[in-house]
């Protein structure tokens, strides 16, 4: 465990921003399917790449590393077309993504293959692969009570009609997606209610189409999967991630002048809807030549539907706290179940520092204030908790302690050391395990 210690002051500068996470694991497996060889470059080994990378090796992929600059890595992967699944025990440590892109893999030919977790991951919601496996015939059992993991299946997945509910999480698509390309027959995804998180959905098919996988798009309601593709090995650089760039551009809003680098227009990535949310907020945002720059300035409240960019949330409620009026947060239901009940701790958060937060089953209600006031809070495991809190001790009056700062290494390990270059002042805490 580790507590951060922030004395507050407005941070700015140029900050070149991670490799984005969606896109990463995306690469990763795309290359660990195909034939041949890829490189990958710009990959930054978070716990959550690092789970999908071992994930694939497990599978039979080949996987060189080369570090570059802080944890920046080019990646070797050999793919294996036909993974070998049997047997077979998955770690996805805390990632949702690496959890439900990797089950339909591993359904490929499951014989007692496993998938094992930790942290909240344990609990986070299944259903949906549930239900596929009843109808299929795949047996699998949950080993402990109550839990979702450790889960055991043994069977088959088939060629065919898969139903899926969209709005539990597009991750299960994704992992469907993937897989459903390998079967030696064709399959459509019906998405049965209106489909949240789409752009995921996007980055999905962009990587997949790159890697040399088709599938056809009805509007979002249909997808159609030819059977018997192959996916074709290919170099790849990771783009910079806009859920990790929304920290650092509300950062300049709230801070100094604050330029954020490898940050691309064209991005499929659905997070860029921070532009959009911060310019209707009032706040001074410009594209260039690499990325965006925001400025300091007063920004007023909004409503802001989250239903498409649910990771925008935790520093989302940091800016409205600290906007002109109210700003209500809707289309939130899914946040809470993410690393964190998301709107539960981002409630605690900045209730303690003095915010006035209403929370909805499906949103919440934020009245500005001018300043907060500082204190301890806790980032409940969750790395995006963690970061918009680090982001509103630059409005704080008093010192702001965040315990359990260790969680950025799930997305960002380097976030407390970029934080230092941007001239923050903190003092880490080792507490141990
Ligand atoms: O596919 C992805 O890369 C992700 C999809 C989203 O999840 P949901 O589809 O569950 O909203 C997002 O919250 C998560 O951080 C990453
Ligand atoms: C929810 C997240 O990731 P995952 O679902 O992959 O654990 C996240 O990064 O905010």
């Amino acid at each position: 465990m580790k507590k951060v210690e922030i004395t507050p002051k407005k941070l700015g500068g140029t900050i070149c921003i991670p490799s984005s996470k969606s896109v990463s694991h995306r690469a990763v497996m795309c290359a660990a399917l195909s034939q041949g060889t890829s490189v990958i470059t710009n990959i930054l080994l978070s716990d959550d790449i690092t789970a999908t990378c071992r994930a694939m090796e497990t599978l039979g992929a080949e996987i060189k590393y080369e570090e570059n600059e802080g944890k920046r890595f080019t990646l070797t992967i050999t793919g294996v077309s036909r993974p070998d699944t049997e047997g077979k025990t998955i770690d996805c440590i805390e990632s949702g993504s690496t959890l439900r892109f990797i089950i339909p893999l591993l359904a490929l030919k499951a014989r007692d293959s496993r998938v094992i977790g930790r942290g909240r991951l344990v609990e986070r919601p299944m259903q949906p692969y549930y239900d596929i496996f009843e109808e299929q015939d795949i047996t699998y059992q949950k080993e402990t009570e109550g839990q979702e993991l450790p889960l055991c299946f043994t069977g088959t997945l088939k060629p065919g009609t898969y139903r899926l509910n969209g709005s539990i999480s597009s991750q299960f698509i994704t992992g469907l997606l993937f897989a459903l390309p390998l079967l030696d027959g064709d399959s459509v995804i019906e998405i049965t209610t209106p489909l949240e998180s789409r752009p995921y959905i996007d980055i999905t098919l962009d990587i997949m189409e790159k890697f040399g996988i088709a599938v056809v798009n009805e509007d979002y309601h249909l997808f159609r999967v030819a059977g018997n593709q192959r996916y074709a090995a290919r170099d790849y650089r990771i783009e910079g991630d806009f859920s990790q760039g929304a920290f650092w551009l509300v950062g300049g809003i709230l801070g100094e002048k604050t330029d954020c680098e490898d940050l691309q227009f064209a991005s499929s990535q659905g997070d860029k809807a921070i532009i959009e949310i911060i310019q209707d907020m009032g706040g001074s945002v410009a594209q260039t030549e690499t990325g965006y720059v925001t400025k300091p300035g007063s920004t007023h409240g909004a409503v802001v539907d989250v239903s498409q960019c649910p990771d925008l949330v935790p520093v989302l409620t940091v800016l409205a706290a600290l906007s002109q009026g109210t700003t209500e947060i809707v289309g939130a239901a899914r946040l809470r179940f993410k690393e964190s009940d998301r709107l539960a701790a981002m409630n605690e958060v900045l209730t303690t520092l003095g915010a006035k937060v209403t929370e909805h089953p499906e949103g919440m209600t934020i009245e500005g204030v001018k300043l907060f006031t500082g204190g301890v809070v806790d980032s409940h495991n969750d790395h995006r908790i963690a970061m918009a809190a680090a982001i509103a001790s630059f409005a704080c009056q008093d010192k702001l302690t965040i315990t359990g700062a260790e969680s950025v290494r799930k997305s960002y390990p380097d976030f407390w050391k970029d934080f230092k270059k941007m001239g923050g002042v903190i003092h880490e805490f080792d507490l141990g395990e």
